[in-house]
């Protein structure tokens, strides 16, 4: 995509197949027909502005073409907005934990749990501060930019009709980009111990989260550019084994303790620290790894056939290949459980890391224009690796890296700093 081709200016009007084939928006690969958009969208639409998301795709471009990041600065209100602008940034971030710190009806941690519309209420108060601000510029002689700004969308606030009305609302609003990522609502910074942790959906379902968005994004012709966070890098949980994607990092336990963890856990649940402590005394007697580690212990001698085979299944088929690979080769049944290690919600173990992250935004970037792999900790080389996966896969698609230092529980609040390329 060339900046000249960004002219879908006033999609209104447009058939759902126009606008899905137009310049912006042809490569993305939607898992529904354009017939499917035309009959969800209503008779009266309301056109969706599309001056913010074609002025932030032109940022992007320009950025992706010259090798450059842009410094994307977080605003909550007019007068910060009115600040960030004057410091020249090109982006805006309305951040969502810092309006769950500060400004919505019932202030708290950032733990995504307050009204879906509380940050398209602030998009759209920000915007109508942009406009003012520009019609008093050109009043007064002295143009003030309106910057494009790049919302928080969390989890997407529930399940897909949730995630369906937050970005109606966020279009609504002015919005000219936005992120979901790929957590459990809530669940963000549940080791209350240390602040960090941090529970994974199956990826099928964060795959679906981005379709639903998508599929609002299309009916309304917007332009918005949607952005695909994974959390996965500071990830110790998943609430589900049953994806395939997810497979490789699922842990289990090698050693037989004779009780689960989640009834070790349980007794001192009254006391958060203390289950922590527990909890950790089980993970390390427990031995727990990945299905392939497990296996490279046991047969290093058949791992790639072990590799080869359990491509795109289950952990439960991935274990019966192991196990009859085994029985082929004469060997015992692996010792390797992901059932004993799931808590007390049924959550199960799992390996965080940058690999997971590029597993997950690899499979996410059909659906996406930016990718975002969010960190805990400002780590250049991790970044690198990242972007060099992704790119090798995707070339054209976007990129965005932060360091989320609110995540640490005892912090209140920091400026994150993100880029763009
Ligand atoms: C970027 C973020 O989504 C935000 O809401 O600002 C937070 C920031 C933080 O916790 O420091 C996040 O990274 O989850
Ligand atoms: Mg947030």
């Amino acid at each position: 995509m060339t900046l000249a081709a960004l002219t879908n200016g006033d999609a209104v009007g447009q058939t759902a197949a126009a606008f899905m084939a137009s310049a912006t928006q042809a490569d993305i690969a939607r898992p529904y027909t354009p017939e499917q958009v035309d009959r969800l969208s209503p008779a009266l639409a309301r056109p969706a502005p599309n001056t913010m998301p074609l002025a932030l795709r032109a940022t992007l471009e320009a950025h992706r073409v010259a090798f450059t990041t842009a410094q994307v600065l977080g605003t909550a209100d007019a007068v910060s907005l009115d600040a960030v602008t004057k410091a020249g940034a090109q982006v805006g971030y309305v951040s969502g934990a810092a309006l769950s710190f500060a400004d919505c009806a019932d202030p708290g941690a950032d733990l995504s749990d307050y009204p879906y519309d509380t940050v398209s209420k602030r998009v759209a108060l920000l915007t109508s501060a942009q406009s003012f601000h520009a019609t008093l510029g050109s009043a007064l002689g002295s143009p003030r930019p309106a910057i494009p700004l790049i919302a928080d969308a969390d989890s997407g606030f529930g399940l897909f009709s949730t995630v369906m009305k937050a970005t109606r609302g966020l279009v609504d609003a002015g919005v000219a980009g936005f992120h979901l990522d790929d957590l459990l609502p809530g669940s963000k910074r549940f080791d209350h111990a240390h602040g960090r942790g941090a529970v994974l959906v199956p990826f099928a379902e964060y795959s679906q989260r981005l379709s639903a968005a998508k599929l609002q994004l299309d009916i309304m012709r917007s332009e918005a550019v949607l952005i695909g966070r994974t959390d996965a890098v500071d990830a110790t949980h998943i609430t589900s084994s049953v994806d395939p994607v997810d497979r490789p990092f699922i842990l289990g336990a090698t050693v037989r303790l004779g009780t689960s963890y989640a009834a070790f856990v349980s007794p001192s649940e009254a006391d958060p620290h203390a289950s922590a402590e527990d909890g950790a005394a089980w993970v390390a007697q427990a031995g727990l790894c990945t299905l392939d580690e497990a296996f490279a212990a046991a047969a290093l001698h058949l791992r790639s056939s072990f590799t080869v085979a359990s491509i795109g299944v289950s952990v439960s088929d991935a274990k019966r290949v192991a196990d009859d690979l085994l029985a082929a080769a004469g060997l015992p049944r692996l010792e390797w459980d992901p059932e004993v290690a799931r808590t007390t919600q049924g959550w199960y173990a799992y390996r965080g890391g940058v690999d997971a992250a590029i597993v997950r935004s690899v499979h996410a970037a059909p659906l996406v224009d930016v990718l975002w792999a969010c960190t805990f900790q400002l780590d250049l080389t991790l970044a690198r690796r990242y972007a060099s996966a992704v790119k090798e896969k995707f070339p054209l698609k976007y990129l965005m890296f932060n360091t989320s230092h609110a995540r640490r529980a005892h912090v209140a609040c920091e400026c994150v700093g993100f880029g763009l390329c």
